[in-house]
């Protein structure tokens, strides 16, 4: 890469979204969003059930086409929304909302984390694979379990295979959907430790989470929506003693998104409200 190719993409934001609205049938999930992560960025997409985080990360990644605006990432166009083929995915992490890492499939660790090796037209892994998924898996922790079949693996463990998956790209933006949501106490406190070690690498993140706790020592911006808009876009909200710590179960059910009257949801709003 050129000295002038490094400028320009370092001045450019890694995820830029500019009026994004998605429908639904008579739905309309998203509702004008504005977003743009800077390179070295760690930001947090809080909000609460149903306000809109999954699909909008969807909608940045290329899954969701939006009925109006537009995505760049990493400076290029998704054309109408789709995955783009100017955009170089390999540079780009994306770990789902909880999904089971083994999709019903029998399959090993390393055979998930090295699917994380192909993408667009990438159909054959690289030279020196075994030795990137074992790195990638040494990174979340579970180098010992590089064999086992996934289905022997906790919850936990198996977001931690989705996490290795996206990582063994060595991506410059991971974008993580609620990755330690019911995961286990050591999962949880492993997903922190890489996360600290990645963000000081330089590593760009956007990660929706219900509550920042680990993370929050990491997280330099919080965007929090509401009804599909965002109402807060700056300074993390302050810690919740009750929720900010490793170990919290904080589970909700997953509802329409009139469904906002949470303890959750409460709280957010106030310490959001202008
Ligand atoms: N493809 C779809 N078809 C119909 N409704 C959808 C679709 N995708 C999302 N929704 C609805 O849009 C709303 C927002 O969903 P979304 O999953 O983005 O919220 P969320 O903020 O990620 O919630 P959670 O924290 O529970 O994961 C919900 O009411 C959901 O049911």
């Amino acid at each position: 890469m050129t000295d002038t190719r490094q400028v320009t993409e370092m001045s450019e934001p890694v995820i830029e979204a500019r009026g994004l609205h998605f429908r639904v049938g008579a739905s309309h999930i998203l509702r004008g969003i504005d977003l743009t992560v800077d390179h070295g960025e760690v930001v947090a997409l809080l909000g609460a059930n149903g306000s809109g985080k999954s699909t909008l990360v969807r909608a940045l990644v290329g899954i969701n086409v939006p009925s109006e605006g537009t995505v760049r990432l990493l400076g290029e166009r998704l054309s109408a929304g789709r995955r783009s083929a100017a955009v170089d995915w390999g540079r780009i992490g994306y770990v789902p909302q909880r999904a089971g890492a083994g999709g019903g499939i029998p399959s090993t660790a390393q055979e998930v984390v090295a699917s994380g090796l192909l993408h667009g037209r990438r159909l054959r892994l690289p030279r020196g694979w075994r030795e990137r998924v074992g790195a990638a898996l040494d990174q979340v922790g579970l180098a010992d379990r590089v064999h086992d079949p996934i289905h022997h693996l906790s919850g936990g463990q198996q977001q931690r295979i989705l996490i290795a998956r996206a990582l063994v790209r060595e991506p410059d933006v991971l974008i993580l959907d609620e990755p330690v949501a019911g995961v286990d106490i050591a999962s949880q406190e492993a997903f922190a430790g890489t996360m600290k070690r990645l963000v000081d690498g330089g590593l760009t993140v956007l990660v929706v989470l219900h509550e920042l706790g680990e993370l929050a020592p990491l997280v330099s911006r919080a965007v929090v929506l509401r009804h599909g808009k965002v109402v807060h876009d700056g300074a993390p909200p302050p810690a919740r003693p009750d929720h900010d710590r490793v170990g919290h179960q904080h589970q909700h059910p997953h509802t329409d998104d009139n469904a906002l009257d949470t303890a959750e949801s409460r709280a957010l709003d106030l310490e959001v409200r202008p």
